[in-house]
Parts: C-alpha cells; structure tokens; sequence
C-alpha cells in the first residue's frame, strides 16, 4: 500500500476546510463575518500555498548548497595535492619535502636518502627531454615499488630526490637505498639505445629533534661522495665522516 507524504500544515489545513465550511454554510446570517472570514481563508491558502513554494524551495537550495560544499571539499584537496606535489613525476615537492620531514624530525629518528641520477644531461642531450622526463618518471616508480615501509619520496631537483624514513636506524636505510639503487640500475627504461640509468645515494641518520637542514646535507654530501666514487652506489653519512 502506497503512504502519501505526511502534510507539514495538516491542522491549518482542517482549519481552512472548517472556516470554508463555516462560510458555505451561514450565508446571509452576518454578511460583514462571512466577508471578514472570506478574507481570512482566502490569504490563509495563499499563505500555505507560498509557504510550501517556500519549503521546496529551500529543499532545493539546501541539495545544490550540499553539491557546492562537496564540490569545494574536492577542490580543497586537489589544491593542497597541488601545492604539495611536483607535476611532472606525482613525488613530493621540495617544501613538501622539508615540511613533512622536520615534522618527522621533531618527535622521531629519523634516516634520510639523497640521490641523483647519473649524467642525466646526456639522456637530455641524446634523446631530448620528454625521454628525460620519462626517465624522471620511471625513477620515481621504480622508489615507490622499493619502498613497502612508511616513506615519503620527494623530488628536489630537477634530477634530484629524497626518500624520508621515519624510525629507521642507518643500516636499515642503507639496505633500503642499496634496493633502489638496484632496481633503477636493472630496470628498463625504454631508450632508445636500450641503455640503462643509475644513480648516486647518500644516507643520514638523525635522532629526534635534530635539524633537517642536517639530515638532508648529510645524505647530500654522502651523495656526491658516491658520484666523485664512481656513481651507481651507496654511501653512508657517517662513513664519510669517519673516512
Ligand atoms: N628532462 C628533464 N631534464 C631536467 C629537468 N630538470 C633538470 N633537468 C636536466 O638535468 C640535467 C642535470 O645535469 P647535471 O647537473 O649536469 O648532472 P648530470 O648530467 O646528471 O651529471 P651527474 O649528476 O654528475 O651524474 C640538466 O641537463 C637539466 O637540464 C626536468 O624536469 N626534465
């Protein structure tokens, strides 16, 4: 069985229904009444005809204005997506990149890897720059599928990236980069010449607190150590220091 709407003015409406009754029914007896009263009912209906005009009105607006707030929530977050990513390769941008990793750095250890990729001015240079591009975007890829722990990648440069990882100690940063080192130097890039890419990687190690501009000149000193050793490896910071 089909129920109707229930009708918000269902006692003005009885009313209305009365006051009409009334008016049929006493015609003649107190003519200045029954017009009174014939006034009465007719703004009463008109005023419970606008009022529900009204109503649906408002069930209109209230709808689009849930649309326009869904639509700015969405806006919102590609914004922030925007303001917080590089276009070209989807990692984190350089402030990203420093902002994520002195939150980081204020409660936990925290390792940090730098690196470069190797003479990326020839991939330029040889196959022009949208091979370049997607070089910078293969790079990227081949970071994410390495990294199965809590991470950030950040790109920092125009060949240059970062790889924040919360609590994790040097050893564990060290085996982590030597894993993307080695998948970037054994994947394939689709060059032209079928030639391979490397890069360079430094490590740092900070405790809780201390400052990010430290992490990060750390990992890149240690990084062009491993460039001016021959490039397609690893280097520790603190290898560095003790050497
Ligand atoms: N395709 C492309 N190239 C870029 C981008 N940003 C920077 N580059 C290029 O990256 C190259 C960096 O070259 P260099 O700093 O000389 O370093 P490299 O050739 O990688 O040599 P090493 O670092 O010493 O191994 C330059 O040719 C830049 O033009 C980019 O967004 N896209």
């Amino acid at each position: 069985m089909s129920q109707s709407n229930p009708d918000l003015f269902d006692q003005e409406n009885c009313a209305l229904m009365s006051a009409r009754a009334v008016y049929n029914v006493e015609a003649g007896e107190t003519d200045i009444y029954r017009t009174a009263l014939g006034e009465l009912v007719g703004h009463y209906d008109q005023l419970l005809r606008q009022t529900r005009r009204l109503i649906r009105h408002s069930d209109r607006q209230e709808l689009e204005m849930n649309r326009l707030n869904h639509r700015l929530a969405d806006l919102a977050r590609e914004l922030e997506y925007r303001a917080t990513h590089d276009s070209l390769s989807g990692a984190l941008n350089r402030a990203a990149v420093i902002e994520r990793g002195e939150r980081f750095l204020a409660r936990n250890e925290m390792a940090m890897i730098v690196l470069d990729i190797d003479h990326f001015k020839q991939v330029n240079d040889r196959f022009g720059h949208p091979v370049g591009d997607a070089v910078i975007c293969g790079v990227v890829d081949c970071l994410q599928r390495t990294l199965e722990i809590p991470g950030e990648i950040g790109r920092v440069g125009g060949e240059e990236f970062t790889v924040i990882l919360p609590q994790q100690n040097y050893l564990q940063a060290q085996e982590i980069a030597e894993r993307m080192r080695s998948m970037i130097a054994n994947h394939d890039f689709s060059l032209p010449d079928a030639s391979r890419i490397t890069a360079s990687f430094g490590v740092s190690w900070m405790p809780a607190g201390a400052a990010f501009a430290t992490a990060y000149n750390e990992a890149d000193a240690a990084m062009y150590e491993a460039k001016r050793n021959g490039r397609n490896r690893v280097i520790r910071a603190d290898h560095l220091l003790c050497a």
